[in-house]
């Protein structure tokens, strides 16, 4: 069975049993809930932004431990410092050994920045956990709803302030899921399948995804001539996990790529705010 599968079948399981423990009338009662969420949109888009979403990723399938050494609070809190536009925080436990008690650390100490919450979501259950646990805007992955799910889901979130990241693998997937109700539009380099990530992924489909949602290249991004390139196709936001917690000082790892990206791209030295 793919991990895509195994991941599906364990959350099903994981949210019915979540439901019995806190109830969505619970969530809409949490502190945070109240809060208002942030615009992705807005922070990817502004002059000046860096357009990375730089995630916080113990552990992941294709990897293994990644980095199990750094905390939530001060990793993120660095991203923020050395440029990151918006967070990205895991919350799935079994294959990435995320909590969401990570979200909401990383909410507290990083109350300008947006946060994606990270995670599969199957169940409108976990759009208003989202936001009670401090998050601005949710995946939606193509790969695990039917496009009818991702309309409905993406219109939830809306009715609460959250924005909607919908990540696609193939044009299969972009032209069965792609909805106006979402707001921003994420190819994953990865394939589920081998883990082989590809940047070509997101420059074949770029052209495909109209210029109205704001386009986003998600994993296996390692280099700046790769962001610069993909900045040439289109893309706006660059996921980035891995190639910045592999490190002891992902903060430091992020600093650097933008410090590479300002050099590679003199015309725009003064672009990236470090
Ligand atoms: O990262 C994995 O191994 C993985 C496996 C199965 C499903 C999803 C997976 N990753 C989730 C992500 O989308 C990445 O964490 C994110 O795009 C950042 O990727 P990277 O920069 O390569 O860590």
């Amino acid at each position: 069975m793919d991990v895509l599968k195994r991941i599906i079948e364990r959350k099903r399981t994981e949210v019915e049993y979540q439901k019995t423990v806190v109830s969505q009338r619970e969530l809409e009662q949490r502190p945070l809930f109240n809060r208002k969420p942030l615009s992705a949109r807005d922070a990817i888009c502004r002059p000046g932004s860096s357009g990375i979403i730089a995630e916080f990723k113990r552990k992941s399938p294709s990897k293994g431990i990644i980095n199990d050494q750094v905390l939530v609070a001060e990793t993120t809190a660095g991203y923020v410092r050395a440029g990151a536009a918006c967070l990205s925080v895991l919350t799935d436990e079994p294959f990435f050994g995320g909590t969401s008690q990570d979200l909401t650390q990383a909410r507290e100490a990083n109350p300008a920045t947006p946060i994606i919450r990270k995670d599969f979501i199957i169940d409108p259950y976990q759009i208003v956990e989202a936001r009670a646990i401090g998050a601005d805007f949710i995946l939606l992955i193509a790969a695990c709803l039917s496009p009818e799910e991702v309309q409905t889901f993406s219109q939830l979130a809306h009715d609460l302030a959250l924005e909607v990241l919908l990540e696609v693998h193939d044009e299969a997937e972009l032209a069965s899921h792609l909805t106006e109700t979402v707001d921003l539009v994420g190819v994953n380099n990865r394939n589920l399948k081998t883990f082989v990530t590809d940047t070509e992924t997101s420059v074949r489909l770029a052209s495909l995804i109209p210029d109205s949602f704001v386009k986003i290249s998600e994993s296996g991004l390692q280099q700046a001539e790769s962001i610069l390139s993909l900045q040439q196709s289109g893309y706006r936001g660059f996921l980035i996990g891995e190639t910045f917690m592999k490190t002891a000082d992902p903060a430091q790892a992020l600093e650097q790529l933008l410090a590479d990206l300002n050099q590679l791209n003199p015309l725009s030295q003064k672009q990236y705010i470090v």
